[in-house]
């Protein structure tokens, strides 16, 4: 019977961490000024903490200097000029924080030179979103670094999340304050009661 009272008292659809770590990530995505694609990084220490954030943009000072195209000669174009969403979520780690055995959260299957720097810095997993540009090709020169220069057994686990959902409705400013609290009150106080029934009517048999 305790079992049903916690089940009515306690909250279940509470945003799970790996779900609220992701959408940190899609939060972060949205701050890119990358016309074509946005991407999003959140990095997560061994306590569960995020150390880290960062979306792909042009390098510091550069923005607004610097091309966004995708086409034309070399240096006309943003790919040799901006800095992907998980190197910048890795220098902007907090200055004390230890990116040692983090994990990243990422929007983006991350590109040959970022898995380096995953690597490099130590991450122990990579959980991805998407991999729009997916290609048997891509997937090599990724994984071929964790796989051919550390053995089967790689530094980095690669996993893919694509199953969440999370909304975030930002409230109306015009919402009458007292409407809506009086309906949260009157909820609050229609499931404690209810609860309370439910308590007693168990304990009473
Ligand atoms: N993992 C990644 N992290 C990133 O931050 N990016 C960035 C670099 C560009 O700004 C953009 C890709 O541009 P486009 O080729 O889809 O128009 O996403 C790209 C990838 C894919 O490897
Ligand atoms: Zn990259």
């Amino acid at each position: 019977m305790s079992v049903v009272f916690l089940l009515l008292c306690n909250r279940t659809d509470f945003l799970v961490d790996t779900d609220y770590f992701m959408a940190v990530a899609v939060l972060s995505a949205q701050r890119s000024k990358d016309p074509n694609t946005q991407v999003g990084a959140c990095l997560v220490n061994q306590d569960n903490k995020i150390v880290g954030t960062g979306h792909n943009c042009m390098p510091n000072d550069c923005e607004g200097k610097l091309p966004w195209n995708r086409e034309g000669a070399k240096l006309d174009t943003k790919y040799i000029y901006v800095c992907h969403a998980e190197l910048n979520a890795i220098v902007n780690a907090s200055a004390n924080a230890d990116v040692k055995g983090c994990t990243m959260y990422v929007t983006l299957f991350p590109c040959n030179e970022c898995a380096k720097l995953i690597i490099q810095a130590g991450l122990k997993e990579v959980v991805y979103l998407c991999d729009k540009y997916h290609s048997p090709q891509k997937i090599e020169t990724t994984l071929a670094l964790p796989v051919k220069c550390c053995g089967v057994f790689s530094p980095v686990q690669f996993i893919v999340n694509v199953n969440s959902k999370v909304f975030i409705v930002f409230h109306n400013v015009n919402t009458d304050p007292w409407i809506e609290t009086g309906v949260k009150c009157f909820l609050v106080f229609l499931k404690s009661t209810i609860s309370s029934l439910v308590f007693a009517t168990l304990s009473c048999r």
